[in-house]
């Protein structure tokens, strides 16, 4: 190691990750350690600016051991998943120089270097919002382009997945497919990207934050359980899943919505009732979560009924637009709602519904109730609170009781859509660690 000033120099790089909505589920692991599922998996990653990690990783010679920070507050970093994910890509480092800086680092210089870490995450931890997934990947990627590992994408996917099953899913935009794997080593367990997050731009994803709080059963505890007590899953991962992987994988080449709606809602109810199949059951959903899936229904109603009116042949276009659904509903192991609607057109009668039934409580105004893309709700003629409370009774509330609302059931709303993978942030006023002391930044500080 070749250094002016050896105690003196920290070398960063931050890194922004997005997190994914599995659209067919992961749930079961064939080898706990290396993180090998029983089944393959389809996610499609949301775009960063509403759901993302950012991490700084920083090393320098004057570090005396390992250190992390999520949000802000010090963690262990001596857990499993941490070290192997250290582990693999100190194992594939290279020579890094600065010039300027006159930092030289060998490749075998690296086991003896030590690295801080901070990492933050723009939306809630833990909640059932993937968090592990932004958070893993975004690691990965940020240390393997501190220690410039020279490895492709897939190489790093099977890394982070030794982090969190779904981190893997991670390090790819837009569609994104984790294959199982045969072998023992893990080594074919990798993602690949079907599509790219500008193949399907129509489709809006509307989150309903149900809760923010951590869950009682973890995705690794919960489906540990699943898979030493449901036998639901064994049929779901040996017959159901393998004929869903290759259903779902036309339907987003083909971007035909009516096929991705119904297997998108299918896994997730096939994925919660194993939940219910283990042995204590696990809960994941709530009652507001089944409002949703029962409101998904109706929009679905009312969207035929719409389209139905456009056209003239009408018995014809019945028939054709029968059992076509018009937005889908995804749970992860939480309560929060994951809607999918085809196109903005849809996107604002589904919100306008959502809103209507779940209303902002009087002390939260609508830029704290509604975020990411806010963009639909203007479009959807929602600019204040006052325009949520003239929206009448939808078409399906119309009868004698005035309609049931749910007001303070739901947290907030985040507007989203398709977006792209991990990116490297350059300059030291992105980064989350002090560029001299390779410290957290005072929260002032932090961007
Ligand atoms: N930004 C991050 N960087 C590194 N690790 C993170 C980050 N965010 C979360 N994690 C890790 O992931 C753990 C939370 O994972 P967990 O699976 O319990 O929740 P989740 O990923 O938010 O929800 P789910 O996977 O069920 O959708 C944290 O305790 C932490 O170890
Ligand atoms: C329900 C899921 O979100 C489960 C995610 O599980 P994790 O990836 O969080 O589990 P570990 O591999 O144990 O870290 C479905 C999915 O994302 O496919």
């Amino acid at each position: 190691m070749g250094e002016k000033d050896s105690k003196k120099w920290v070398l960063m790089a931050t890194a922004r990750s997005p997190t994914n909505i599995a659209v067919i589920k992961y749930w079961g692991k064939r080898d706990e350690t290396l993180i090998l599922p029983v089944n393959g998996s389809i996610s499609v990653t949301l775009d960063p600016s509403h759901l993302s990690a950012t991490t700084t990783v920083a090393v320098s010679p004057s570090f005396d051991r390992d250190r992390m920070w999520l949000n802000g507050k010090e963690i262990l970093l001596s857990g499993g998943r941490f070290q192997s994910c250290l582990r693999e890509i100190r194992r594939r480092a290279e020579d890094v120089e600065d010039e300027e800086r006159g930092i030289c680092i060998k490749r075998e210089d690296w086991e003896g270097l030590h690295v801080h870490i901070a990492s933050f995450n723009n939306f809630p931890t833990a909640a059932g919002l993937a968090s592990s997934a932004a958070g893993f990947a975004c690691l990965v990627f940020a240390l393997a382009k501190l220690m410039n590992v020279k490895e492709e994408t897939t190489e790093l996917s099977s890394i982070a997945r030794q982090g969190s099953g779904s981190a893997c899913r991670s390090l790819y935009g837009g569609f994104v497919k984790w294959a199982m794997g045969n072998k023992e080593d893990g080594s074919d367990s990798i993602a690949v990207q079907l599509a790219n997050e500008t193949h399907w731009e129509d489709l809006v994803i509307l989150i309903a934050v149900v809760c923010s709080r951590q869950k009682e059963t973890s995705s690794t505890t919960g489906m540990r359980e699943s898979v030493e007590t449901s036998s639901l899953l064994q049929y779901r991962s040996q017959v159901v899943v393998p004929r869903r992987l290759i259903q779902m994988e036309e339907a987003i080449q083909k971007r035909d919505f009516p096929s991705f709606a119904k297997l998108t809602c299918a896994d997730s109810n096939q994925f919660h009732a194993v939940c219910l199949d283990t042995s204590p059951p696990i809960f994941y959903m709530n009652d507001t979560s089944h409002r949703h899936v029962q409101l998904c229904f109706l929009v679905y109603c009312i969207c035929l009924f719409i389209r139905l009116l456009d056209y003239r042949n009408f018995q014809d276009r019945w028939n054709q637009f029968e059992g076509t659904p018009q937005v889908t509903y995804t749970y992860d192991a939480g309560p929060n709602a994951v809607l999918i609607a085809p196109n903005r057109k849809v996107a604002h009668l589904l919100l306008q519904r959502m809103l209507f039934y779940f209303p902002p409580p009087s002390e939260k105004e609508l830029d704290s109730y509604v975020l990411g893309d806010t963009s639909i709700l203007q479009e959807a003629g929602l600019h204040s609170k006052k325009d949520i409370e003239a929206l009448l009774p939808p078409a399906e509330a119309k009868t004698n009781a005035p309609p049931q609302k749910y007001t303070g059931d739901i947290n907030y709303f985040i507007c989203t859509r398709p977006g792209s993978g991990p990116v490297l942030l350059s300059g030291d006023d992105q980064a989350l660690l002090n560029a001299e002391t390779g410290l957290p930044k005072l929260s002032a500080d932090r961007p």
